[in-house]
Formats: structure tokens, sequence, C-alpha cells
């Protein structure tokens, strides 16, 4: 995307090299008279950009990042990632095609709280080793950047606070360092020192890694550290009516 202010989320100039390429997409929850939720004519993200999308309660928002990581398929048009059109793909590659480009972390973490923290970011991995040693230099530099030593890592992550749980998620989302990451009303239940440490080593390890960021949020105070804010209602020309502000 181009623009010059962060309100203004219009496209001004074809991007070059869009790292998101929305065309035509349309989509619906299943089952009998459920109202469109998305009918976005054309978005894209350039490689790099950190986007803060914004937008009312039930507008949308959640339901676009799960088709942004191929979680969701359009019912019509299509979403490329990385030139890759996700609905040519079958859901196994998809799931591969996730795990190798996409990080995302949840509104509520999405940990499996009896696992410890090395198996959680393991699930996101490829590796098997009882210890470090199988993970790359990535995910060492990850643990340090986070705070996140050797007595943490083998606990269970529901013995963790929500703040800690906070940085294994990030730390999950980013140990392949996909190439985007996709983050989903993180701070909603956090005090303002607590989201800010998370936004400032959120915004470290982005500016290390280079990823794209795509980050979901009711807080406009935060709004300043994104290259972009895109309220959906401006880019979605579906559903209206049943939006809580
Ligand atoms: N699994 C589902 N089945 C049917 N409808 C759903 C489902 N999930 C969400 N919806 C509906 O789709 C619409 C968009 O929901 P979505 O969660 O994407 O909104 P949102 O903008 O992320 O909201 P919030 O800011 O409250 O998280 C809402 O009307 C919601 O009720």
């Amino acid at each position: 995307m181009h623009s010059d202010s962060p309100e203004n989320s219009t496209t001004l100039a074809p991007d070059p090299v869009p790292i998101i390429k929305i065309r035509d997409l349309h989509f619906s929850y299943p089952g009998k008279r459920q109202p469109a939720v998305l009918n976005i004519p054309a978005w894209q993200v350039a490689r790099g950009d950190r986007v803060f999308l914004k937008g009312p309660s039930g507008s949308g928002k959640s339901t676009l990042l799960n088709l942004l990581a191929g979680i969701l398929v359009a019912n019509k048009g299509s979403i490329e990632i990385l030139g890759q059109d996700l609905g040519a793909l079958s859901a196994r590659k998809r799931d591969r095609f996730r795990a190798a480009h996409i990080g995302i972390v949840f509104q509520q973490f999405n940990l499996i709280p009896y696992l410890s923290v090395l198996d959680n970011i393991r699930l996101a991995t490829h590796f098997g080793k009882n210890d470090l040693t199988g993970l790359d230099l990535t995910a060492k530099r990850l643990f340090e950047s986070l705070g996140l030593d050797n007595t943490l890592i083998t606990k269970k992550a529901s013995n963790l606070s929500v703040g800690q749980q906070q940085r294994v998620a990030i730390a999950r989302a980013l140990v392949n360092a996909p190439e985007i990451l996709i983050v989903d009303e993180p701070t909603s239940a956090l005090d303002s020192d607590t989201r800010d440490a998370f936004m400032k080593i959120l915004l470290k390890i982005i500016q290390i890694q280079g990823n794209t960021l795509i980050f979901v949020s009711h807080d406009i105070a935060l709004t300043l550290h994104f290259h972009h804010v895109v309220n959906l209602a401006e880019i979605n020309l579906a559903g209206g009516s049943q939006y809580v502000s």
C-alpha cells in the first residue's frame, strides 16, 4: 500500500511487489441466511508494512485475518500471499503454507496449557529434540529478546502469567521467521504498562526479522507504531447493520 499519512489507507498506485493481494473477495459463514461478512473488491499490502486494522466489533476483522491465514477459505475471489493463491491450495497444502510463511498471535494466545513452553513453541517447528540444540539461531535469539530463560521454557504454559504467555505466543508465531505476522487484539486484557512492554518487544523483533505485520486492535493509542491505519469499513462493501460501535 502507498499512503502518506497513517489515516490514509487508499492505494494510490499499484504496489510493485505486494506480499498480500486481495481481489474481489467475498465471504459469508456457512448456513442459510448468513449475511455477507466481507466483500472486498481490492486490497494489497507491501512487504515490510506494518498495518493497523481497525473497525467496529463484528465488522469482520478476525474473519479477514482467518482468511489471510488460510484458516477460512473465500467463497469467491482470490487472496494471494507471496504470489500464491490460497484458494488454489488443498487444505493440507494451505496448512503447510501457513506454517512456513505466516505467524499468528491469537486473542487468547491459544497455548496448549498442559504442554511446556518449549513444547508449545516446538509445535510450530519441525524439531523434535528435548533441548534447544535443535532450534536454530533465530529461536535462540527470540528467547533472549523475549526474556524467556531456561527455567521458564520448561514450565507448563498454564503456570505462566498473562504477560509471559504473550511472549511465548510471539515466540511461537515468529520461530519460523514467517514473512507475515498476524496479531489479533493482543493487548485488550492488559494494563497500559504491560501493553507498552508487549508492543516494544513485538516491534523490536519485527524490525530484526523484517516481517510484514497485520495487527488488529481497538486500541487507537497504538496506531503511532504503524505505517498504515486501515479502517475495514473503507475497504469492505459488505455488512454494516450488525456492527456494534
Ligand atoms: N463462526 C462463525 N459463524 C457464523 N458467524 C460468525 C462466526 N464468526 C464470526 N461470525 C460473525 O461474522 C461477523 C464478523 O465477526 P468477526 O469476529 O470477524 O468481527 P470482528 O470485527 O473481529 O469483531 P471484534 O472486534 O468484536 O473481535 C459477525 O457478525 C459475527 O457474528
